[in-house]
């Protein structure tokens, strides 16, 4: 059936899948803004864009474009690409349980660990770590930070406790500083034992998210190239909780859950101002 967006949502971090095989919407930075929207549009932490085909193939060589609510475009997204296998496979793009996904941040290896796609594994490619445990002052505290790329950018945060408070204090100035050029996302990690951390996330082009699955590994790599957590990691955050599995090889494995809302049409007032 025929719809404008599917609406899928992994652990409270949301994405509309937009499919330019079947719909004629031009993706702007102001109309990504105004279907994100909460209160003037249909309202999601983002929106995944594709399928996109390489050499007109359908055979496992599929891309998709990641965006963030602001209209910036993420290279990558772990939420995302497991929203958008389970949209290609209850839309029939794949019917294999592994396939690899392109996105800007590099190629994945995608692993559906049951038939409905509830439970999707992907290996996320190798961490490259710009910063260990240095120092950097915000707001006149200093803060104990680890920033890395999985694809996209990262800044770890090492604390003692986690507050919503601090979180939408500092996130939007760490997300801005002049040490991060490209804006990163961050996080604020609090080691409870050897196998489970815990995170709050704010999200480069989003804000204050529930869950962040490159958040987590980026989160539980940082941890382990500190030596405070053991190669598998259970990551809880508040809206749930997320595996992270460091191979030896340096490979990042997370694997979680998604669930679909709803699917819909815009309405042609909505349709209007997107087509203006
Ligand atoms: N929610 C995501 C991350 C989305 C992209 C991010 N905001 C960025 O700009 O890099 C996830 O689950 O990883």
């Amino acid at each position: 059936m025929y719809a404008d967006y599917y609406k899928y949502h992994a652990l409270g971090n949301d994405y509309l899948v937009i499919d330019p095989n079947k719909s004629n919407i031009t993706l702007t930075e102001k109309n990504i803004r105004l279907i994100c929207h909460r209160n003037f549009g249909i309202g999601s932490d983002g929106i995944l864009y594709g399928p996109f085909f390489q050499n007109d193939s359908m055979s496992q060589r599929m891309s998709l474009r990641i965006f963030n609510p602001d209209g910036s475009e993420a290279e990558k997204s772990g939420n995302g690409l497991r929203i958008f296998a389970r949209y290609l496979l209850d839309q029939r793009y794949i019917s294999e349980k592994e396939f690899t996904l392109k996105t800007a941040g590099g190629t994945v290896q995608v692993e559906l660990l049951d038939n409905k796609g509830r439970q999707i594994k992907i290996d996320m490619g190798t961490i490259s770590f710009f910063a260990v445990n240095e120092q950097l002052v915000i707001n006149n505290q200093p803060l104990q930070i680890t920033s890395l790329s999985i694809g996209n950018p990262h800044c770890v945060v090492l604390c003692d406790a986690l507050s919503t408070e601090t979180v939408l204090e500092l996130g939007p100035v760490i997300e801005q500083h002049s040490r991060f050029p490209n804006r990163t996302n961050v996080q604020f990690l609090n080691i409870i034992d050897r196998r489970t951390i815990q995170i709050e996330i704010w999200e480069r082009g989003a804000g204050y998210t529930l869950a962040s699955g490159s958040s987590s590994c980026a989160a539980a790599g940082a941890a382990y190239r500190l030596g405070l957590v053991d190669q598998e990691v259970n990551v809880l955050m508040p809206g749930g909780v997320i595996q992270v599995k460091i191979r030896h090889d340096g490979h990042i494995f997370m694997t979680g859950p998604v669930c679909a809302v709803q699917s819909g049409l815009f309405a042609a007032d909505l349709k209007e101002i997107l087509d203006s």
